[in-house]
Order: structure tokens, then C-alpha cells, then sequence
């Protein structure tokens, strides 16, 4: 991936990765890359479509005329289909409740990946913050700075249920739980490959964990490694 400086970051649902890659990219003055928009911009072009993402073939029909497009600016977010601004749209319940079973077709997984890395690339920045689900491990597998990024289940669910003000907070503890199961079939989130590095923000408040991460990167030791 050219000579821009990879950070690849990975976990499951609400452990941080999105809003402590961001700010870890600010920090850099490196691009931010969020790979999960791009499942759940497909998702939501499938929705969009009137057809349903678990019919495998509208996903393939729907990918094969996805026009997408995704800002890697952590200051200006942004997350395009065609001409219509999806940033928003995608974080809703419904594109949620949906995306597992995008992300679950091979197919789309070898696309985005190839995307991915090709953003990644394009960047006129001295380095990327990629984060995801395999990003360690199959996006960015050779990249200088792997990171998991974990928190305790519980932890994770208050977090995403201070957020989501439209449902009760089992209900979004149950949502976000049922998509990491879901997703945990594709592809292992939950464990550190060898190499990986494990970043806990349990007992960590947001600036702490941003901390530990720009640590890890100076330094590329954390407190537990995978083997
Ligand atoms: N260490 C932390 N302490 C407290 N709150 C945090 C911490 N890290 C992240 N948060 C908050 O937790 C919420 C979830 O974080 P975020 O959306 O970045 O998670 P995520 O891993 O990207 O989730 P998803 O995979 O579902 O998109 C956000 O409101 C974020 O501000
Ligand atoms: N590398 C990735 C990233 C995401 N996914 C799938 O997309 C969903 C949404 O991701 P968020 O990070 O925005 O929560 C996620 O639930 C996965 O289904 C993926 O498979 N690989």
C-alpha cells in the first residue's frame, strides 16, 4: 500500500473504533478511513432498492451498481451513494439491523477489500487510520500498527445506548449484540492475531484510549500482543 503509514484497527460493535480512529487521525494529521460505512452504505443502497439483504443475488445486483464514495478527511465525514449524502442514513437501526448479512457475501467482502486498499493508496496524507472488523488481519495485513480495540460487553452496550435516543436501552444492548454474533461468523473480531496489539477501554475514558492508541503507535507496544 504505496508508502503511506498504515494504523489498522479493529473490534467489535461499539468499542470505540470509529470515534478514537478519528480522533487518533486529527492527532496524525492522517487520513481516517471508516470501512464499515461502505457495508452499510451497500446495505443501505439494498434497502433503497425495495429489496431485502438477505437475498444474496440483490446484494451482487446491488454491489455491481454501487457508486461510492467516502471522505478520509477525520474532520469532514462524509459518506456518498451516487449523488445522495448517506452519512447520516446509514447509523440507523434499520441499515443496522441489516448490514451483517451484506457483509456476510464473500463477494462484497473481496470488492470492499480491494477498495479499501485502494483509498488507503490515494491518500496524499503521510498516513491512514483503517478501521473495522479485518482490517489486521486481511485488509491490512502487513501494516506497521495493528490494533484491537476491545471493551467489556456491557461497557460497549451503555455506550451505544447513550447514543441511540429512538430505542429503549435493551433494545439497542440486544441489536448490538445480535450484529456482532452475526459478524463473528465472518470474520474473528474478538481475538488478536499474532502481532496484533490489544487495546482495552474498559477502564478507559475516551481521551485515555486515544492515548493508549497514539502510544502504541509511537512505540508499537501495548499491553497485551496476540500470539
Ligand atoms: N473509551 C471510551 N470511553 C467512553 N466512551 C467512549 C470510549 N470510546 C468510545 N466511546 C463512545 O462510545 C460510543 C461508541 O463508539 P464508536 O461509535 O466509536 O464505536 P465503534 O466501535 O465504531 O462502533 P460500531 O462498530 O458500532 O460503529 C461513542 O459514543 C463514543 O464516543
Ligand atoms: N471491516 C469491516 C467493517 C465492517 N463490517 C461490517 O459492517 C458493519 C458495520 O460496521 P461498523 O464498524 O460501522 O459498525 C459490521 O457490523 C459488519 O457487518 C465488516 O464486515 N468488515
Amino acid at each position: 500500500m504505496t508508502d503511506t503509514l498504515i494504523v489498522a484497527v479493529d473490534g467489535p460493535a461499539g468499542s470505540g473504533k470509529s470515534s478514537v480512529s478519528k480522533q487518533v487521525a486529527r492527532t496524525l494529521d492522517f487520513g481516517y478511513l471508516d470501512t464499515g460505512a461502505a457495508y452499510r452504505a451497500l446495505a443501505w443502497h439494498v434497502l433503497d432498492r425495495g429489496a431485502d439483504t438477505a437475498d444474496t443475488a440483490a446484494v451482487l445486483v446491488a454491489a455491481d451498481d454501487f457508486d461510492y464514495a467516502i471522505s478520509l478527511d477525520p474532520d469532514d465525514h462524509w459518506v456518498r451513494v451516487g449523488q445522495t449524502d448517506v452519512t447520516t442514513a446509514i447509523r440507523e437501526p434499520r441499515v443496522a439491523g441489516a448490514v451483517s448479512a451484506v457483509a456476510r457475501v464473500p463477494e462484497v467482502r473481496a470488492l470492499l477489500t480491494d477498495l479499501f486498499r485502494q483509498l488507503a493508496a490515494a491518500s496524499d496524507r503521510d498516513g491512514v487510520v483503517i478501521e473495522g472488523r479485518d482490517i489486521t488481519t486481511v485488509v491490512a495485513p502487513d501494516a506497521p500498527v495493528r490494533i484491537l480495540l476491545t471493551a467489556a460487553p456491557e461497557v460497549r452496550a451503555a455506550r451505544r445506548s447513550a447514543e441511540v435516543t429512538t430505542q429503549d436501552a435493551a433494545t439497542v444492548a440486544a441489536a448490538l449484540h445480535r450484529r456482532d454474533a452475526s459478524d463473528a461468523q465472518v470474520v474473528d473480531f474478538l481475538t488478536a492475531a499474532p502481532g496484533v496489539v490489544v487495546v482495552d477501554s474498559t477502564e478507559r475514558d475516551f481521551a485515555q484510549t486515544v492515548d493508549a492508541v497514539l502510544d502504541v503507535i509511537r512505540t508499537g507496544t501495548g499491553e497485551t500482543d496476540g500470539r
